[in-house]
């Protein structure tokens, strides 16, 4: 009756605990997700194997999580109930026998114990591997015209074989544990049957029990083994979801400095756009001790141009990912609208702000969803506007499917400067007042340039610009030129002011007048 009971909730188990593992693995994906979003960039930048291999080992590691909620969970629950059952009825028949029976369980429960805990640092090792090699190869992948180009496949297998050889012999090693492991949980059950038939013939011969309390006992305790063999299947399966489950915890509870989901602060639609730094220092968080802002002050007033310029490594873009607040600023204080940024919503202060990159970043959706990207209720006249505005229309409109032709992955199927004017288009959909212009046109030939340069004309009329440029011939009309070295403006003033300083902005102009006319 008791084995029929077993039989059946083992039975089940698939049907019920397999749909309940599917959903609750959705729902941890979701969760991690959900967590991953709310992380500052932080976060990110200290992730040793990558953003890639996060995304898709946290992934996996919920479909693990799942194996021992569907799997492994109901036969160890299973296991259990059937272990006491027989001890006890063992004990009731005869409790010398039983006794002499689990002093063996020690062991057993020591061996697998022990099993567990190799298999524990060997899959840790192995999951750590296999997400470098993965993150090398998804990276390679996305970027297989590079790859191609520099006819770098071949190195590309020898490197991930090479990176595969490590986890190969660990998971090898892993296996023949396991293998031993499995060996002995299935021979556990004999070994306990020989002890019993041994110790139990004694009893007999020495008249403690008789043959068919003995066998009873036997019995009992054979169905007791099997439900610790059922148990020690599961164990690598429980241990790769320990595994598992400790980086789920690890993106789950971590708390980020910067949260944007949070509702707290500031928020503010109708902004000046006035934006200051106040002797800002800053060092980023995965490399703490290189100095790359060393107190910088700037002060921006609504509707300004102002140009960062200056060697590479100064620290231009940092100014503009600290306006964002990806970061905080240890010392010193960023401010927008007169309100320190730590003191804004970060969501309601980043919908005021639009940056254009260097490359544009684009989905692989339609050109009008690309567009709504940074407003997903832009009406079709709204987004047409804004394509006008960033000298993107008249191309878009010749296209066959027009605002709904899909762009391909990272907008593959477009010329750099259609990308660009239709990043530029992403962010005047959001009218923001502060517009950051990071190096927009540098990537682009001398042509496209000039187009998408027109249309950067166009969207910062009326709006606070801060652009960082190397391409000075491309600020000069900038209300303002702060020029930046070591972290430090060493320079600040009009293009004129600047030449007639004949310092360190003079120079880089010389340089570029050379470059030109060589
Ligand atoms: N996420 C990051 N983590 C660690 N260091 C970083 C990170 N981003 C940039 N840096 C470092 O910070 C320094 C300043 O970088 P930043 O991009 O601000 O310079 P930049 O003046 O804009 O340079 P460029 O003109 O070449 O774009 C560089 O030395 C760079 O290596």
């Amino acid at each position: 009756m008791f084995a029929c009971v077993v039989f059946v909730a083992v039975g089940g188990r698939s049907l019920f605990f397999g749909r309940a593992g599917e959903q609750i693995t959705c729902l941890i994906r979701g969760d991690v997700f959900r967590a991953m979003m709310r992380q500052d960039a932080a976060f990110f930048d200290c992730r040793e194997n990558g953003t890639g291999a996060l995304t898709a080992r946290l992934a996996t590691e919920a479909g693990d999580v799942n194996i021992v909620i569907g799997e492994a969970l109901p036969s160890f629950i299973a296991g259990v109930a059937s272990l006491i059952a027989g001890v006890a009825i063992s004990f009731s028949h005869d409790w010398r026998l039983t006794l002499v029976i689990l002093a063996t369980l020690p062991c057993l429960i020591l061996a697998f114990f022990l099993e567990g805990r190799s298999v524990y640092a060997a899959t840790k090792a192995i999951k750590n591997a296999y997400a470098k090699a993965s993150q090398e190869a998804a990276e390679t992948v996305a970027n297989i015209r590079t790859v191609a180009t520099l006819t770098r496949e071949h190195s590309f297998i020898a490197q991930f074989r090479a990176n595969s050889q490590g986890p190969y012999r660990s998971a090898l090693r892993n296996h023949f544990i396991a293998s031993v492991g499995y060996g002995f949980a299935q021979s556990a059950m004999f070994l306990v049957y020989c002890l019993a038939f041994f110790v139990g013939s004694r009893f007999i011969l020495k008249g403690y029990l008789d043959t068919e309390i003995m066998f009873n006992v036997m019995y009992a305790i054979i169905f007791s083994a099997i439900a610790l063999g059922t148990m020690a299947q599961q164990s690598s399966a429980v241990t790769k979801a320990l595994i598992s489950a400790e980086a789920l915890m690890e993106t789950l509870q971590s708390v980020p400095v910067i949260d944007a989901h949070s509702t707290a602060g500031l928020v503010r639609s109708d902004v000046r756009g006035d934006l200051a730094l106040d002797g800002v220092r800053f060092a980023y968080p995965s490399r703490p001790r290189a100095s790359i802002l060393r107190g910088v002050t700037m002060d921006v007033t609504p509707g300004q141009t102002v140009a960062l310029v200056g060697p590479s490594g100064s620290g231009k873009s940092t100014v503009l990912a600290l306006v964002q607040r990806l970061y905080d600023a240890p010392a010193g204080e960023v401010s927008v609208d007169s309100t320190p940024v730590v003191d804004w919503n970060v969501a309601s202060l980043r919908s005021n702000l639009a940056l254009v990159g260097q490359e544009p970043v684009l989905f692989d959706y339609s050109i009008a969803e690309n567009i709504a990207y940074a407003r997903p209720d832009a009406t079709q006249p709204e987004i047409e506007a804004v394509a006008r505005q960033a000298n993107i229309h008249h191309f878009i409109a010749e296209l066959p499917d027009g605002y709904a032709t899909r762009i391909g992955q990272t907008g593959g199927r477009l010329s750099g400067g259609q990308k660009q004017r239709i990043a530029i288009a992403r962010a005047l959909i959001r009218n923001p007042r502060i517009l950051l212009l990071d190096e927009a046109t540098s990537a682009l030939d001398s042509q496209s340039e000039t187009t998408v340069q027109q249309a950067l004309d166009v969207a910062a009329h009326g709006r606070t610009t801060i652009t960082v440029a190397h391409r000075l011939s491309t600020i000069q009309n900038s209300d303002l030129i702060l020029v930046f070295h070591n972290g430090r403006i060493v320079e600040q003033g009009t293009h004129d002011q600047l030449l007639a300083l004949k310092g360190l902005y003079s120079l880089l102009v010389a340089q570029q007048s050379l470059e030109i006319t060589h």
